[in-house]
């Protein structure tokens, strides 16, 4: 079924009737968001060392899931969380602590020197820092993240939405995450059908996240 581009409130709105009304859990969401993000990277960017940007919320918290997936591709995968790990909360907390148990690479760099030691060498980098719950101009390292990965030749892949990149006006932030690729969950987002947007976003993939077909159908597109 295809789903018509959403705004942030009916995109929000889909997770918390999955999650409240079918009584799905918020971390399979995230699961399935990751793993399908995880197999559009690895048809899309097959080889290079990936670098994963990881923001507080649940965008970061894909950014985990991502990792575990990308690893288990036999892929060299690392985590850079742009805060510390005790600041994450729920689902992304819980998928941090498995990655870390796992035993994967994740570092943390809340400056701009670091930041740049991370991106300088890698080849691809995926841009979990913001995705729907991003509010206002992009602040500290997060503005900083997305200036650095601008300016590294990596292939630069954006989960949901790019970071800086308004979900319904499509307007960006003078530092926004310019995208070779944007993996978005359930549906394209309203934004970004306006003009001038596509040179951030790349081109679009919409990865389902398994909600079911029910709560979908009223935002079926009627092509
Ligand atoms: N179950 C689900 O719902 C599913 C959700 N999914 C995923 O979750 C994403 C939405 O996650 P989310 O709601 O946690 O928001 P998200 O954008 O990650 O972070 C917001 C935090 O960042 C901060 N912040 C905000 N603006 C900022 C700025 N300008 N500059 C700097 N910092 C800023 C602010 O923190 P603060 O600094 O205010 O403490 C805020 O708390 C969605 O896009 C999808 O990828 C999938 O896994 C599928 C299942
Ligand atoms: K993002």
């Amino acid at each position: 079924m295809k789903i018509k581009s959403l705004s942030r409130e009916q995109i929000r709105s889909v997770d918390q009737q999955a999650i409240e009304n079918y009584g799905m859990s918020g971390l399979v969401l995230m699961e399935n968001a990751g793993r399908g993000a995880a197999e559009v990277i690895q048809r899309n960017a097959a080889t290079g060392r990936v670098v994963i940007l990881c923001g507080k919320g649940n965008n970061g918290g894909d950014g985990y899931v991502i990792a575990r997936h990308l690893d288990l591709m036999q892929r060299q995968v690392r985590v850079v969380s742009v805060v510390e790990l005790d600041a994450l909360s729920g689902d992304a907390a819980a998928n941090a602590a498995i990655a870390q148990k796992a035993e994967l690479d994740v570092q943390v760099a809340t400056t701009a020197e670091v930041m740049e030691s991370h991106l300088h060498d890698c080849e691809v980098i995926v841009d979990c820092l913001l995705g729907t719950g991003a509010t206002g101009p992009l602040r500290g390292i997060y503005a900083d993240a997305v200036k650095i990965a601008n300016q590294t030749k990596a292939t630069r892949i954006a989960i949901d939405v790019p970071t800086g990149m308004d979900v319904d006006s499509g307007e960006a932030d003078p530092h926004t995450f310019q995208a070779e690729l944007t993996i978005t969950f359930v549906a394209p987002k309203i934004g970004f059908e306006f003009e001038g947007t596509q040179s951030r976003l790349g081109d679009i993939e919409v990865v389902p996240i398994g909600v079911p077909r029910k709560l979908l159908r009223q935002w079926a597109s009627e092509a």
